[in-house]
């Protein structure tokens, strides 16, 4: 997998909104049979790892870059992180066959996918292979009206894959493409369900077109933000106010009226009151809530109830069990507008067994 042609490792990014699909593809490429060893790192929006424990495989291929500003904070722990990856070694050949990076969903990639042009050491071991958004069909078409960040994505990438098809209508279907196609004319459009696309359709496709990159930011390659010989323009990407960095458990968000609400509790918690209440919230606050997921330690039941929701739409079931000399608490992450996050914590902690 690694480009014999350069001998630099392939980097592919993994963009898309909120609750998208960008983990269950990521888990596809993870637990398909390919013999290939892939280092994986997910940038989470939220305090708590919640992504890094719903990720299968190796817990040590997977790296975590935590929350903050996408184009202040992520680029240096990409690179920190990127060049402790190079570090390692297999016998004879690099440690990983390919990389690959699974963005925040409130991100725009363009930020991630500089790094691979404007950091010298970067450059020189890796090459962005390719940029694939992920669709939500239900959600997207709302998404695209009210994200600045939900069109980036789709504009940025080189392949999309139009995921949850099971969700939507055909004519839905041929509606929202014909609206990813006018943002983004060129990358194809793969249907997918639960992200079963092949696998060849995402990893190892040399389709990053720098050109076309550069068409819609003339300014790509430019050294990032802060980085000496940096141009401050309009097109640096971070039009965001950055006093704005201080306020809030985790900075800002660049949508600024969506914010995220980490909960946690180091007691067991009563499985139905918790599942009454979740189903109560999302149903009275589904509209607000783009994205909630938690790992739950529920008393008596000796496996994790792992949940996830997209607005209505949750999804609950029981994972492995917890290890025997693993901390057992419950965490969760609620992401959206108008959150009023001292009843969602009181919500939470009477949930409690
Ligand atoms: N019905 C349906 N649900 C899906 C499909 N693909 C994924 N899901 C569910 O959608 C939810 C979100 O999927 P994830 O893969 O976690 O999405 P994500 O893009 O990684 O989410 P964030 O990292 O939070 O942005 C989960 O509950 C998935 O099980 C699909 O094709 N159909």
């Amino acid at each position: 997998m690694t480009d014999t042609a350069s001998g630099k490792i392939p980097v592919t990014v993994l963009t898309g909104y909120l609750g998208a699909g960008k983990t269950t593809l990521l888990n596809r490429i993870l637990t398909e049979d390919h013999g290939k060893r892939y280092a994986v790192i997910v940038n989470e929006f939220g305090e708590i790892g919640i992504d890094n424990d719903l990720v299968v495989g190796a817990d040590e291929d997977v790296f975590e870059m935590n929350n903050g500003c996408v184009c202040c904070t992520v680029r240096g722990d990409l690179i920190r992180v990127v060049a402790g990856l190079m570090k390692r070694q297999r016998p004879g050949k690099p440690a990983f066959d390919a990389i690959i990076v699974e963005t925040t969903g409130l991100a725009d990639p363009g930020p991630v996918a500089q790094t691979f042009f404007v950091d010298e050491d970067v450059k020189a071991k890796t090459q962005l292979d390719s940029v694939t958004a992920l669709v939500d069909a239900k959600h997207v078409m709302a998404r695209l009206d009210d994200s600045k960040e939900a069109r980036e994505q789709v504009a940025f990438a080189d392949r999309i894959i139009l995921n949850k098809v099971d969700l939507a209508s055909d004519i839905e279907l041929a509606e929202v493409e014909r609206r990813l196609r006018k943002l983004n004319p060129l990358a194809p459009i793969t249907r997918a369900e639960r992200a079963d696309v092949p696998l060849d359709q995402v990893l190892g496709l040399g389709g990053f077109d720098l050109e076309r990159i550069l068409d819609i930011n003339p300014q790509f390659a430019n050294p990032a933000h802060g980085e000496e010989g940096h141009v401050h323009d309009e097109h640096c990407g971070h039009d965001h106010d950055h006093d704005a960095h201080s306020a809030g458990p985790r900075g800002h968000a660049h949508e600024d009226d969506i914010k995220g609400v980490s909960l946690s509790l180091d007691r067991p918690m009563d499985g139905t009151k918790f599942t009454a209440w979740l189903d109560r919230l999302l149903g009275e606050q589904g509209q607000n809530i783009l994205r909630a997921k938690g790992i739950i330690d529920v008393a008596g039941e000796d496996r994790r109830l792992v949940f996830q929701a997209v607005h209505m739409i949750l999804e609950g079931e029981l994972q492995k069990p917890w290890g025997s000399i693993e901390r057992r608490w419950s965490r969760a992450v609620f992401i959206g507008r108008d959150l009023d996050e001292a009843a969602l914590t009181a919500g939470f902690e009477a949930c409690a067994a």
